[in-house]
């Protein structure tokens, strides 16, 4: 019952007019999965444009994380983990023998469900943890505006730029997801992967990080992953539908424009799923 045509994803419509041309388009091209000698995902496609943001919608298990992972090339970290096909940044293979991981991870970066943060690291140090993994130099001064930058693309700059010394830790679960998102943002990737990024938090937090995604797609492209199909409606320009059938390896049943996808799917599954009937 699954389907493997490709999956392209035309561009949106509402797509921000005015991206940064340091975005980037992905491209997974039939990637498969396996878990030793289970088979997880089969053949999934998906373009995800530049400058919109993606959702992958599913029901639980049906590999929307281990796709996510795939894009990133944190699936390999996993002894036991394989995979075939593609994954294209603006069509250069993020997989190629001659890029080093870490430029793949720079390039694609990913904030998890669990807000992260060092815990004893202070908000300054947290949000540029992730230089040491690029090897940049930076002097003071290009630091302390690097921060700035960051933490307020993040939307957190207001309420921390007075405590700034303070420990990661000390923050709200809401405000740790987006010193998360500034530790991201400071190594400049080009996309940036989202794993139910909201589920840990309050709606009042989950507020803050949808509106902090809707600004960020300007300057990054954004893949999420979400259980919660309001959300979905609310950030998303672009919907994929996993679903793993009857034991089945997970697949797109469908994607398109997120409009389309929640006022006139085209499968069964999918109305039912945006629906709440099943998942
Ligand atoms: N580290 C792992 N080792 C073995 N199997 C795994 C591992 N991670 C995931 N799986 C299996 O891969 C399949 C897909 O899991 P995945 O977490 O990608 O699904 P998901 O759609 O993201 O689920 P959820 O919405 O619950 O997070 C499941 O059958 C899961 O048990």
């Amino acid at each position: 019952m699954t389907t493997s045509v490709d999956h392209q994803v035309p561009p949106s419509s509402s797509a921000p007019a005015a991206a940064s041309p340091d975005l980037g388009t992905l491209q997974a091209r039939s990637i498969s999965a396996w878990f030793g000698e289970h088979k997880v995902l089969d053949r999934v496609s998906l373009t995800m444009n530049a400058g919109e943001v993606t959702a992958l919608i599913g029901p639980s298990g049906c590999g929307k994380s281990t796709f996510l992972r795939i894009l990133n090339r944190m699936h390999e970290l996993i002894p036991s983990a394989s995979l075939a096909g593609e994954v294209l940044l603006d069509g250069e293979d993020l997989y190629a023998s001659a890029r080093r991981i870490t430029d793949a991870r720079r390039q694609v970066g990913m904030v998890f469900q669990k807000p992260n943060p060092f815990p004893a690291m202070s908000i300054y140090d947290n949000t540029l943890a992730g230089l040491k993994l690029t090897g940049v130099r930076a002097s003071r001064a290009t630091r302390d505006d690097l921060v700035e930058e960051c933490l307020t693309k993040a939307g957190l700059w207001k309420e921390v730029r007075d405590r700034l010394r303070a420990p990661g830790g000390a923050l709200s679960g809401g405000q740790q997801q987006r010193l998360c998102i500034a530790r991201s943002l400071a190594i400049r990737p080009r996309v940036l992967l989202m794993d139910e990024p909201c589920s840990a938090l309050d709606p009042t937090s989950t507020r803050r990080i949808e509106e902090t995604i809707a600004e960020l797609v300007a300057e990054v492209t954004i893949v999420i992953v979400t259980h919660n199909m309001q959300q979905a409606a609310r950030v998303s320009h672009q919907c994929a539908f996993f679903l793993a059938e009857h034991g089945t390896p997970g697949a797109i049943v469908e994607h398109g424009p997120t409009e389309a996808m929640f006022e006139r799917p085209q499968d069964p599954r999918t109305s039912d799923y945006v629906h709440g009937r099943f998942g």
